[in-house]
């Protein structure tokens, strides 16, 4: 989704108390659609509140957290939009935060400090989703579910098995959330390329870490002449836009505002593909067969009323993009084996 959605929603805000919103000449009622935000208290938590609060297409929004729930809740829900908000915290209300959710985005979990790798969040997050989404295939079983806690590699399969565990995984219900990779691509590209930001297109395929963060320049609309060194400064910027920002926080955390966005934009696209709305398509990262050997690859994604409605191909890659693909596969492969050892135990 583009920053015009941004617009449509702030500009939705002002006629959100109807639940009928203008679809051409037609007034069409929108669904009713509750989205759950898990990890609603913490620095990305509350931002992405404040956005989905803002988005036209949810009725009801429940923000969990381990604690400061109430707060974040009795704050937003003084938003004149559409949604209904209801706080709850502590494990024994997780059950009510999720019942009914048609979307749950989970950013809840430890963030980096300078000097670390995602993965070594690991030993901390691995446990929080594993807990997270035995309550989801439990309550909301059908849910679309946006992950974003880190390692994203490794704890979209984490989700996996415990929903095969529970007997309720649907590869097309599960979404690693790597739209902050887009975002950034487009903004960098942009930059260099000296072109409206707002109409820059970048598919970003692979992973959420380091290399396995694979921009496809190549692809880039508008097109723009880059010589090949820009190309690879803006893959590296890229690959290392979260340590750009954990360095410059230097100790107090990672991407929270640049990632509600990002997840507010993807979570959008959940519910768009949720109400039929034709042709949305958005990088993430899925279970997926289109590289041998990884189960899990993020690529563009067609959302549908299911979920995941297609697949597309990475199209034509450039040498260096080719070398690049190679490149992320070992890491990927073991981040992905070491989630999923996890959840098997
Ligand atoms: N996918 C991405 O592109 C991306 C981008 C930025 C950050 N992240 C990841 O998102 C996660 C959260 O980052 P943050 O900056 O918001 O961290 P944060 O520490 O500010 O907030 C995390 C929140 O999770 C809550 N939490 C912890 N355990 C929980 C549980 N069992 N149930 C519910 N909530 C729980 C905490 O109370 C806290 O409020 C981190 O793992 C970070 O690495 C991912
Ligand atoms: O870099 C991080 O640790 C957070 C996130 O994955 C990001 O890309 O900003």
């Amino acid at each position: 989704m583009r920053p015009s959605m941004l617009r449509s929603v702030y500009s939705a805000v002002s006629r959100s108390s109807s639940k009928l919103v203008r679809r051409g000449y037609a007034t069409e009622p929108v669904p009713e659609r509750k989205v759950a935000i898990l990890g609603a208290a913490g620095g990305i938590g509350q931002p992405l509140s404040l956005l989905m609060k803002l988005n036209p297409l949810v009725s009801s929004l429940s923000l969990y957290d381990i604690g400061g729930t109430p707060g974040v809740a009795a704050d937003v829900s003084h938003i004149n939009s559409r949604s209904e908000v209801a706080g709850y915290q502590g494990e024994e209300e997780l059950g009510k935060a999720l019942e009914g959710a048609d979307v749950v985005i989970i950013p809840a979990g430890v963030p980096r400090k300078p000097g670390m790798t995602r993965d070594d969040l690991f030993n901390i997050n691995a446990g929080i989703v594993k807990s997270l989404c035995t309550a989801i295939a439990k309550y909301c079983p059908h849910a679309l579910v946006n992950m974003i806690s880190n390692p994203v590699n490794s704890t979209v399969p984490i989700a996996a098995e415990v929903f095969k565990k529970a007997g309720t995984y649907d590869e097309k219900r599960l979404f690693g959330v790597t739209t902050l990779d887009v975002v950034r691509a487009k903004t960098f590209y942009a930059g260099k390329a000296n072109v409206p930001v707002a109409e820059v297109n970048v598919p970003v395929v692979g992973g959420h870490a380091g290399v396995t963060i694979l921009p496809l320049f190549s692809q880039a609309t508008p097109k723009a002449n880059l010589s090949d060194d820009y190309i690879k400064a803006l893959t590296k910027r890229t690959q290392e836009g979260g340590t750009e920002v954990v360095e410059a926080k230097a100790g107090k955390g990672s991407a929270t505002l640049s990632m509600a966005y990002a997840g507010a934009i993807f979570a959008d696209a959940c519910l768009k593909g949720l109400n039929g709305v034709p042709d949305v398509v958005e990088c993430s990262y899925v279970q997926s067969n289109i590289i041998a050997d990884l189960p899990f690859f993020a690529s563009k994604v067609r959302i549908g009323k299911n979920g995941v409605e297609e697949i597309l191909g990475l199209g034509p890659l450039s040498d260096f993009e080719q070398q690049g693909l190679e490149n992320l596969k070992s890491e990927l492969k073991s981040s992905i084996e070491k989630g999923i050892k996890f959840a098997s135990q």
